[in-house]
């Protein structure tokens, strides 16, 4: 680099610096960040793990020592742990655009994929015998369609989202996709793909992991039929904290779950041989629910109040469109390529860069406080959670970066 080229890099970098600190500034949820616990660190991972919400610990202690040490059997009614599926389902189903009574927490996404597609297929009845899969899903998802293919003898057809309405017949059962790509944070068309199913008379599956949270939803408005996600990303639940299972309520009294535990059933304590569903979203329940992580993601989604998920998805676009301009900026043309689309509507909460080191580039990065992921086999991962990360937090990361790939 010439001096001059020097001397210009720097003036963009303090106007990116200074126009980064006036965002920042006009930010309304800037106070969130204070609701967590955080370092100097440049946190870029929270699509992966969620940072930790500073109402947790203290939240966690009063249910190990008070409701567990304490009062013991008796939480289970007196501190209200029997009803938490149901209870924190309700909670988040705002953000994904859902009226009460149909989400259940519990189990981890890849169980919940696999009673929401087994239900789908059975819902579909007689003479639909394919499965169409989301080809470029996150693994999980794609080995328990291909298990839930063979249980329910379909065929299992594994598409890009793209191909879904081509692919679309009268054999088709389900449709199973992911809202956001994992990898590439590209946001799928959630409205006109579940329209497209719906005509073909079939169910569609929506994986929620990468958009809930990050984004509005709308699984009521637009008719989904079920929906799945984890709470450890961008809900803060924490490490495993327990997922979540939607089923529209017009379909509840179908949906007959391959996995029928006692906890779902309409009389669980009436200890009977016989199984009978409850009713509504707790059809989804299956054993004893994971009681600590479930009441600490019930105090993590404290942070929610009064936060309208529309101002989450708006600083969110802002966040990526900063980065890509200070990655633009920064980093020299052709070193990175950009695998995130650049129009907003086809874009999830996160930029992907690909470079051939990025193993070791992230490696690096991590090391000089600006934490993002590697996925494989050649991607810089870069997740932007509205809550708690600002504009001066993107500045600093694309400018590390940029040093970083010298
Ligand atoms: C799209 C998607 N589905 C499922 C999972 C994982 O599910 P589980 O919580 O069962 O590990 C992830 C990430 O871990 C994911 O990104
Ligand atoms: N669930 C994870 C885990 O148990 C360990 C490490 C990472 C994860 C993840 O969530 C990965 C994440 N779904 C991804 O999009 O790559």
């Amino acid at each position: 680099m010439s001096e001059r080229e020097a001397e210009l890099a720097a003036e963009l970098g303090s106007e990116l610096a200074v126009r980064a600190e006036k965002l920042d500034a006009a930010d309304e949820l800037r106070g969130k960040r204070d609701a967590f616990v955080l370092d100097d660190v440049v946190y870029l991972d929270g699509n992966s793990l969620g940072a930790l919400p500073a109402v947790v610990p203290g939240r966690v202690e009063d249910v190990v020592r008070r409701q567990w040490g304490e009062l013991r059997i008796r939480s289970w009614e007196e501190s209200g742990w029997w009803t938490a599926p149901e209870r924190i389902g309700d909670r988040i189903a705002p953000l994904i655009g859902a009226a009460p009574g149909q989400v259940v927490v519990g189990d981890s996404t890849s169980v919940n994929v696999f009673k929401a597609l087994v239900g789908a297929v059975r819902m579909a009845g007689e003479g639909r015998d394919e499965l169409l899969v989301d080809a470029t899903t996150f693994p999980t998802d794609g080995y328990i369609a291909e298990s839930a293919a063979r249980m329910t003898g379909c065929a299992l057809r594994p598409v890009t989202p793209g191909e879904v309405p081509g692919a679309l017949g009268d054999r088709t059962a389900a449709v199973l996709l992911n809202h956001v790509d994992y990898r590439t944070g590209r946001l799928h068309d959630l409205p006109a793909l579940t329209a497209a199913v719906h005509a073909a008379g079939a169910y569609v599956v929506w994986d929620l992991c990468h958009s809930a949270g990050a984004l509005p939803v709308g699984l009521d408005e637009h008719g989904v039929d079920l929906a799945v996600g984890c709470t450890y990303k961008y809900l803060n639940g924490g490490p495993g904290s327990p997922a979540y299972l939607y089923v529209r309520r017009e379909l509840q009294d179908r949906f007959d779950s391959p996995l029928p535990g006692w906890n779902s059933h309409a009389e669980p304590f009436g200890m009977r041989a016989g199984y009978e569903p409850a009713p509504g979203a707790l059809r989804g329940r299956v054993g004893t629910p994971d009681i600590l992580s479930m009441l600490a993601l019930e105090a993590a989604l404290e942070v929610w109040d009064g936060v309208p998920v529309e101002a989450v998805r708006a600083k969110s676009l802002a966040l990526t469109d900063f980065f890509l301009e200070c990655v633009a900026a920064y980093v020299p043309e052709g070193r990175v390529e950009c695998v995130t689309p650049v129009p907003h509507e086809e874009r999830g909460s996160q930029i992907a860069l690909r470079c051939h080191d990025a193993s070791d580039v992230m490696k690096r990065l991590v090391e000089r406080g600006v934490v993002g992921d590697f996925r494989a086999p050649d991607v810089l991962r870069f997740g932007f959670t509205p809550l708690y990360v600002g504009f001066a937090d993107v500045e600093r990361a694309a400018r590390v970066l940029a040093r970083t790939l010298a």
